[in-house]
């Protein structure tokens, strides 16, 4: 089963201990691990899975994220320069991060981009699609393609939730170099995702285990959990500045399908230093 995401608030607390089960549920999981072979496969098909995906739910899997200007608050911004602001959206999938704030008119022009022509399509489809606004395209983020629109030094603000996770961690290095590079002195990149024993990383069963914490799902498409050290290591490694880092506790809700189950989710605010410019 799968569950769509949205959240709720509850109050924050670290990771407790893992109960004797979930130990049991993840020592399971190394019974049976994912081939070689199968792991390469997987990598090189991944753009082609999430296609699959977004053909198969089209904009009916994740909610809109209308969490993101309460728990980012920098979207609201506060106009120091004339002209719109530039966000870039990284992952956008179907765009439902990004719909709500240009409904919000927060003075931001959008660069909405995904693995998936297929999402970028569907984010193309939509009514709330403005050219005046938005310009969505596909681009993979672990690639040097990501300056082919944008150049460096140029973006005062990238959204990144639930995506780092979708890549293999042998590239999670050039991802976060390639958004380093993208941003101005100064701006800020806010990032979510799947944090360190979170309910969809216990229910995997054995045959699902890729390499630690990195797992495959039943339609191919792979999902990475985070713990807030590894995460702080690589943000660091690569200049960021880090202004927040924590695990948050929320809860997937979904009164139709009643499921309402706690998640486990890493959260940050990373800037880069206002005086780190990046040779063009
Ligand atoms: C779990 S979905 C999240 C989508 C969206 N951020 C949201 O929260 O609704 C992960 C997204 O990451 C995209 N993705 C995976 N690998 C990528 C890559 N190398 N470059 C850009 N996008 C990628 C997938 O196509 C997919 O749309």
């Amino acid at each position: 089963m799968e569950f769509l995401e949205d959240s709720i608030d509850v109050p924050v607390s670290e990771i407790g201990e893992l109960s004797p089960e979930d130990k049991v549920k993840l020592e399971k999981q190394n019974s049976r691990i994912v081939s070689e072979f199968q792991a390469n496969k997987l990598e090189k098909d991944a753009m082609k899975n999430w296609d699959l995906f977004y053909k198969r739910n089209e904009t009916r899997f994740f909610k809109d994220r209308h969490w993101t200007v309460r728990e980012f608050q920098e979207l609201l911004g506060v106009q120091e320069k004339p002209g719109r602001r530039k966000m870039l959206e990284m992952g956008c999938g179907v765009g439902n991060l990004v719909f709500p704030l240009l409904e919000m008119d927060l003075n931001l022009f959008v660069f909405a981009c995904d693995f998936s022509r297929r999402a970028v399509e569907l984010v193309k489809s939509n009514p709330l699609y403005d050219e005046s606004k938005i310009q969505a395209y596909q681009v993979d983020i672990t690639t040097d393609d990501v300056f082919s629109k944008i150049p460096q030094n140029s973006i005062d603000i990238i959204t990144m939730v639930f995506v780092l996770s979708a890549i293999h961690p042998d590239n999670f290095l050039k991802t976060f170099e390639n958004l380093f590079s993208l941003l101005l002195p100064g701006g800020i990149l806010l990032f979510r995702d799947y944090g360190l024993y979170d309910m969809a990383q216990l229910r995997f069963k054995p045959g699902c285990k890729i390499a630690d914490n990195f797992y495959v799902r039943q339609d191919g498409t792979r999902s990475y959990y985070f713990c807030t050290e590894e995460l702080k290591a690589l943000f660091q490694s690569v200049g960021f500045e880090i202004l927040t880092l924590s695990y948050v506790h929320r809860r997937t809700v979904n009164k139709k399908e009643g499921i309402d189950v706690p998640r486990i989710f890493v959260q940050a605010k990373l800037q880069k230093p206002p005086a780190a410019a990046v040779e063009v």
